[in-house]
């Protein structure tokens, strides 16, 4: 494999309705499209998908751009790989940055996978055909507009159902939603919004059976979320702290979880995601798929992922058609009775809409 050229499209996508954190408010998603050619001429997608602002983690959009542009696409371009875990290895003296990398290593694996002519799933040595998913819901403005989407996606067969928390709306809306609800497959995301201090109330939360609460604390803390697991009976998940696998080592060794919330952009790509993945399995770590309101090229490749042994629960990656009124794929990701099938295509095994693509791009950088 030698890429030869690559293309970025910055793109912005309405979402159909704002998704709302205990961080902020994303309406409108920026995409980059990393479309890469290799001197076969076989092409391959990868998906930027930092937010705007730097509140989930320090990334945006602006700075992937850069980093794609100025540093991570010349490091590969002319460059002989024999196999895609050589990317990460090759990004090692970049420091973090890690959804720019997550970007153009995707299309790589997506190369590669078309060049063995394999489904990416299967190249990454996934074994599942259909994979579980869940419904990440964010923050509503009443009680029953959250109530009435949650009963949407329980009639549409999702597997189970992840609100956000935050101060001031945590116990009674959790208390709420189990009283009309019952035992609803059901967990809480609280993206970082609380400390040690607001201990108390964390373990009020025990009372609500809860599959798990994920990222209590602080985005980049290991420490404080084990001491905050040996209070708890409730699993905690950790999300925006695991950035590589030197966090999982160090969350395993501390205890700081009892689950991983797993995203390939948020730990530099394919390969780190397998191996933080192979830790998880060998050290008892329930692991699922997470998401950052992708487009279709980094929703394929949440799927493809998700076919992993040791993705046990269900994920965050709904159907397209949550999202967006148009993808830029095609097919777009169809979920039915809370199931993806893998597709059986080389690659992501889905059509990138090129000239759909073309058509909403604010513009493209090409690189050669
Ligand atoms: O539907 C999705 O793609 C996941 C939604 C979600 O929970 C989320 C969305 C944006 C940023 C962070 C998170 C999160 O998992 O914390
Ligand atoms: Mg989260």
């Amino acid at each position: 494999m030698k890429l030869i050229e690559v293309t970025i499209y910055i793109v912005k996508m309405r979402m159909k309705n704002p998704f709302v954190t205990s961080f902020g408010a994303v309406q409108d998603k920026p995409v980059l499209v990393i479309q890469a050619k290799d001197e076969s001429g076989v092409i391959g997608w990868g998906e930027g998908v930092a937010f705007e602002a730097p509140s989930y983690t320090e990334e945006t959009a602006k700075t992937s751009l850069h980093m794609l542009e100025d540093f991570l696409i010349p490091m590969l371009l002319q460059r002989e790989l024999t196999h895609p875990d050589e990317v990460s290895e090759l990004f090692k003296p970049i420091r973090r940055n890690n959804m720019a990398k997550a970007a153009i290593e995707g299309a790589v694996w997506d190369i590669y996978a078309k060049l063995i002519n394999r489904p990416l799933s299967e190249a990454i040595g996934g074994t599942r055909k259909k994979v579980e998913i869940g419904i990440s819901v964010g923050l509503q403005p009443t009680d029953e507009e959250l109530f009435q989407i949650i009963e949407d996606y329980i009639a549409q067969g999702y597997k189970r159902v992840k609100v956000k928390i935050k101060p001031g709306r945590d116990i009674e809306l959790i208390q709420t939603i189990r009283s009309r609800f019952g035992n609803l497959p059901l967990m809480a995301d609280a993206n970082s919004a609380y400390t040690l201090a607001d201990l108390p109330l964390l373990k009020a939360l025990d009372e609500f059976n809860l599959l798990m609460i994920e990222q209590p604390l602080a985005h980049d803390d290991l420490v404080e979320h084990a001491l905050l697991q040996k209070e708890l009976s409730t699993p905690i998940c950790l999300d925006e702290s695991i950035t590589s696998i030197e966090d999982m080592k160090r969350a395993v060794m501390l205890g700081s979880c009892q689950v991983v919330n797993l995203k390939v952009a948020r730990v530099g790509g394919i390969t780190e995601t397998k191996r933080i993945h192979d830790y998880g399995v060998k050290h008892g770590i329930s692991i699922w798929c997470g998401g950052m309101l992708e487009a279709g090229i980094g929703r394929a490749q949440a799927v493809a992922v998700a076919s992993l042994s040791g993705f046990t629960l269900p994920g965050d990656t709904a159907a397209s058609s949550r999202y967006w009124d148009e993808d830029i794929i095609d097919p777009e990701v169809k979920v039915e009775n809370g199931l993806i099938s893998i597709s059986d295509k080389p690659g992501l095994g889905y059509t990138v809409k090129q000239s759909f693509i073309e058509q909403i791009a604010e513009r493209k950088i090409v690189l050669a």
